[in-house]
């Protein structure tokens, strides 16, 4: 793709023709099995495989004509700009454990590095003991490896710090401590890298909680929020209002999710495999609920905050959902009738699949009974290697950031 073209998603099956990832990297080999939980990872990677790993899933996309973009190396061209690099190190250095006089040196090192050292100590982090020379009372203090700047492991998982809507993007506001920093890298990728000039931003990573692997984009118009561990009934309500203030959205489903490891996302649950098939964990399918989401026409007010919403009564998931798009049935395929299969297959990311065009999806190959039932509905599945990749809980989608889809025709 060139760079005139112009980025945005409206769908999550629609071609897709460019897409941000992020390739694990120093970050992950901060991961030892006294913080994996606090950082959010189940078990600590083979870091080298899980290298090659990604370079196979982003070698298959590239095999399938999508760009491939890399967070970092966007990151480190949006450093070019000095205001980037000064919010950037103001920011990630804000934290209260710092105290000034720390606080001060680390400026200053971090303002002499060159931009790919920044990228590399904003996202690796700084431990205590990487930096030499005494620097005051609270480096004394602190243990050896504490962190000054926390490592960014969760950084792979590129789906879930920021989300285009149409021709916008979504800044998300991340709600685990150990990932808040990452959409203040990727709001300055797109409001500082040259790519995304005049990109028009909403949500915000200092408002209510909304995350990425929560949004799903059903149809152009509808999109669906997955509201539990991560996304908070107060985030789906504002972000419903800028959706329907800025038309990008006619119906917002706020899909209630149990509030567990196992069920973080939306997407972890089910995905979108074509206009009108999802794949669906067969557990929880028949108990899933929405609430429809629509703005009052009579009252359109002149801001977001003013748009009135109208919230229906729940009603079943898949019912709501082909109600608002505008199609009799959304086609559930599941996971396998036996519960302990689909639930391991669930664990497994087995339902995170990324659709690179209609009928033709991204899956991990060791969720055999998943595939095979995607396949004998008609989905054509490329399947990756997924076993270290998978070791923070994450699939194909929740790897990836489509910045670019060919357009739906809207129903
Ligand atoms: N959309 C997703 O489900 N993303 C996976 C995020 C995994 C990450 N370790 C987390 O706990 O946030």
């Amino acid at each position: 793709m060139s760079d005139t073209r112009t980025p945005g998603a409206d769908s999550e099956v629609g071609t897709l023709r460019t897409v941000m990832l992020h390739r694990p990297g120093p970050e992950l080999k901060r991961l030892t099995p006294r913080n994996n939980d606090r950082l959010l990872f189940d078990g600590l990677p083979w870091v080298a495989r899980a290298q090659e790993e990604h370079d196979a899933f982003a070698q298959a996309l590239r095999d399938r004509d999508v760009e491939v973009l890399y967070l970092t190396e966007l990151l480190t061209e949006a450093f070019e700009a000095q205001h980037a690099r000064n919010h950037a190190i103001t920011t990630a250095l804000a934290g209260l454990h710092l105290g000034d006089t720390l606080r001060t040196y680390l400026a200053s090192a971090l303002h002499d590095a060159s931009p790919a050292e920044l990228t590399t100590y904003l996202t690796a982090g700084i431990r205590n003991d990487e930096v030499r020379g005494g620097h005051g009372l609270v480096t004394s203090l602190l243990a050896a490896d504490d962190f000054l700047v926390d490592p960014l492991p969760n950084l792979l998982f590129t789906r879930d710090s920021s989300v285009w809507l149409r021709d916008r993007v979504a800044i998300t506001s991340l709600a685990m401590p150990a990932r808040r920093r990452e959409t203040q890298l990727t709001e300055l990728i797109y409001t500082a890298h040259p790519r995304f000039a005049g990109t028009r931003t909403v949500h915000g990573w200092h408002h209510e909680h909304v995350e990425g692997g929560d949004v799903l984009l059903l149809s152009p118009g509808v999109i669906a929020v997955g509201v539990g561990e991560r996304t908070t009934p107060a985030g789906v309500e504002r972000l419903a209002r800028q959706l329907f203030h800025a038309e990008l959205a006619h119906t917002v489903l706020a899909v209630p999710i149990a509030q567990e490891r196992a069920t973080m996302h939306l997407d972890t649950i089910c995905t979108m495999v074509d206009v009108d098939k999802m794949v669906v964990y067969a557990n929880v399918a028949d108990s899933l609920l929405a609430h429809t989401v629509t703005a009052d026409p009579e009252e359109p007010g002149d801001g977001a905050a003013d748009v009135r919403l109208r919230v229906a009564e729940p009603e079943p998931f898949l019912v709501a959902a082909a109600k608002a798009m505008g199609i009799d049935t959304l086609e559930q395929i599941d996971t396998g009738l036996d519960p302990v299969t689909a639930e391991r297959e669930q664990w497994d990311d087995g339902n995170n699949t990324l659709a690179l065009a209609p009928r033709v999806a991204m899956a991990y190959e060791r969720n055999d009974e998943t595939n095979d039932r995607l396949e004998a509905s008609g989905i054509e599945v490329i399947r990756i290697a997924g076993s270290e990749l998978g070791s923070g809980r994450g699939g194909p989608r929740c790897m990836s950031c489509p910045v670019e889809r060919d357009p739906l025709p809207r129903a």
